[in-house]
């Protein structure tokens, strides 16, 4: 049969997609794509229900050759009525009973073909269920196993940060000692003349009053000089030693050897209520944006990906890409959907093009997860013994329980009690080239460093760690940030991965459809 009908024709395919049945065919094919159902069973029924979309469309077009094309909305129900050509054809054959029955069967038909397309997808894809309940498996098939270069698996990890690591984390911030953050927010950037604006107003930073900063704080508490044991002349590099039996010996103010910032400067800093600036999308995007972390990655690994990358440089990478990840991961979780209408949600699209579309950038968030963990666990005596004294009795105590409560939980000492073994790494005396982290900035990060590569590497050494209490501040911050990222890429990591694989291939097959639509056609 030489039909020709031209599927271009806007009228036709206004009146296509707004068939009744031609609609529900393609929910359950939106219901098959979403399921990761098998692409060869996808792709014959969004044929086959195109096909049936067509047919109809075609009688249409036939139907009203030399007439008028249809205007506006043409319900489903009208083709039951008299003058229609499908319902008198059915009609010759018994009326509206059989055509009824007709559709039915084309709905059970479907069901059985998207029951057969999920379950054979089952074995293969993370899975919705149909009412859109989440099943929870594991994050993303691609992540199981040991987490590169650590010692735990993702899904023990997954287990630990929901169950226990996250919720005491999510309480310990909200504790006036780990609440408020001593920064000096300004200073002249040293690699480019750069005037800090950002677009938003959500980007500069809500400073607390003085008088709200806990008063402990402000009083310094210098180390004596016999605290300090030189090392190699040097007082600053004395500070980095490994624990003994009575490690806390008063917050010190000296500056960490592992960043340039030097906090110490009391003219020059603000105290800045953590709770009052969460980490979100703040609108600073970019080529300035871009060029601190082109900068970050330049400076700190020139030449990465490249093979003759040593043990502790590769290290180096993964811990800025793990911190880069997890900083996207907040921005895509607390996202200005809509400028206009201040609305914030999340926006799992940037989720998954700037983090889960790369599996390397989700490995080395679990990898930073796990380094910084592994050093709040070793510096667990010294924590445990800290004080947390904000002048609010009631409320240190429950800061050094919640401590207590998260570095000597029996699941974490059972599960992981060495998330990562930095005893592999920097076996050396001094390690220059670890001195590079310096460079970073990044106190959070260098605080870990100072703790797992303090002393000389002896479990033994009786050489004291002193950690300021900002350092502490900022790495329980820090692991904070990191668990929550890690249990969002784990909620909904999955669904982000779907819906945007579902878009992509559905865009894929919506193409090939209308090919084979157009082949049939002509054919026939
Ligand atoms: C320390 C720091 C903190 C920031 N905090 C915020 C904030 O709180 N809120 C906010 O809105 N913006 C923040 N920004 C800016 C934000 O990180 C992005 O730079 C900005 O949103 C622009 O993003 P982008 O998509 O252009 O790519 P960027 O995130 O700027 O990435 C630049 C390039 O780095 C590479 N890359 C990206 N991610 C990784 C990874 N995980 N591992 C390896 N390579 C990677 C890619 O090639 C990418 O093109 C911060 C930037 C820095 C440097």
């Amino acid at each position: 049969m030489g039909l020709k009908v031209d599927l271009s024709n806007t009228a036709c395919l206004n009146h296509f997609s707004q068939c009744f049945w031609f609609l529900f065919f393609r929910l359950l094919v939106k219901v098959a794509l979403i399921t990761g159902g098998a692409s060869e069973i996808r792709d014959n029924i969004v044929f086959l229900f195109l096909i049936h979309g067509a047919k109809i469309c075609i009688a249409d077009v036939q139907d009203n050759l030399g007439k008028q094309v249809y205007d506006g909305v043409y319900p489903a129900s009208s083709y039951l009525e008299n003058d229609h050509p499908i319902s008198r054809r059915v009609k010759m054959k018994g009326g509206k009973k059989v055509y009824w029955r007709m559709q039915w069967l084309w709905v059970l038909v479907a069901l059985v073909a998207v029951f057969v397309a999920m379950a054979m997808s089952s074995k293969t894809s993370p899975r919705i269920a149909l009412f859109g309940a989440i099943e929870r498996a594991c994050p993303c098939a691609r992540f199981s196993g040991i987490v590169e270069d650590c010692c735990c698996d993702y899904e023990t990890v997954d287990r630990l940060n929901g169950e226990v690591l996250n919720p005491s984390l999510q309480e310990l911030v909200k504790t006036p000692f780990f609440g408020y953050f001593k920064v000096k927010l300004w200073c002249d950037c040293p690699f480019w003349p750069d005037d800090g604006m950002c677009r938003l107003r959500d980007c500069s930073v809500c400073e607390c009053p003085e008088s709200e900063f806990p008063e402990t704080f402000k009083k310094p508490h210098r180390l004596s000089m016999n605290d300090l044991v030189c090392q190699e002349g040097k007082p600053q590099a004395a500070v980095d030693r490994t624990l003994d039996s009575k490690p806390f010996r008063g917050w010190p103010e000296i500056d960490n050897p592992w960043t340039n910032d030097d906090e110490t400067n009391n003219d020059e800093v603000t105290y800045v209520n953590l709770q009052l600036n969460p980490e979100r999308y703040t609108g600073y995007t970019g080529t300035s944006a871009r060029r601190i972390w082109d900068a970050v990655y330049s400076e700190n690994c020139p030449k990465y990906p490249s093979q003759e990358l040593c043990q502790e440089e590769k290290i180096l990478y993964k811990l800025i890409s793990g911190l880069h990840s997890s900083i996207s991961i907040h921005i895509a979780a607390d996202y200005l959907l809509d400028e206009a209408t201040n609305l914030w949600g999340q926006n799992l699209t940037s989720m998954y093009d700037r983090v889960l579309k790369y599996p390397d950038r989700v490995r080395n968030l679990y990898f930073t997860f796990l380094f910084v963990l592994r050093a709040v666990t070793k510096a667990a005596d010294y924590l445990e013994q800290a004080e947390y004294d904000t002048g609010k009795p009631n409320e240190d105590l429950k800061t050094q329980s919640l401590i207590k409560h998260l570095l000597y939980h029996p699941k974490l000492q059972a599960a992981c009690p060495v998330p990562f073994d930095e005893a592999k790494l920097w076996k050396g005396q001094g390690c220059e080239k670890c001195r590079l982290w310096g460079k970073l900035q990044v106190l959070r990060l260098g605080t870990a460093l100072k703790i797992l590569f303090s002393g000389d590497g002896q479990e033994n050494s009786v050489q004291m760690l002193h950690l300021q209490r900002n350092e502490v501040i900022a790495l329980m911050n820090l692991l904070n940030r990191i668990s929550e990222s890690v249990k969002f890429v784990h909620e909904m990591g999955p669904t982000a991965e779907r819906i945007m694989e579902g878009h992509l291939s559905a865009h894929t097959t919506l193409i090939i459809t209308w090919k084979k639509i157009w082949s049939y056609v002509l054919k026939n």
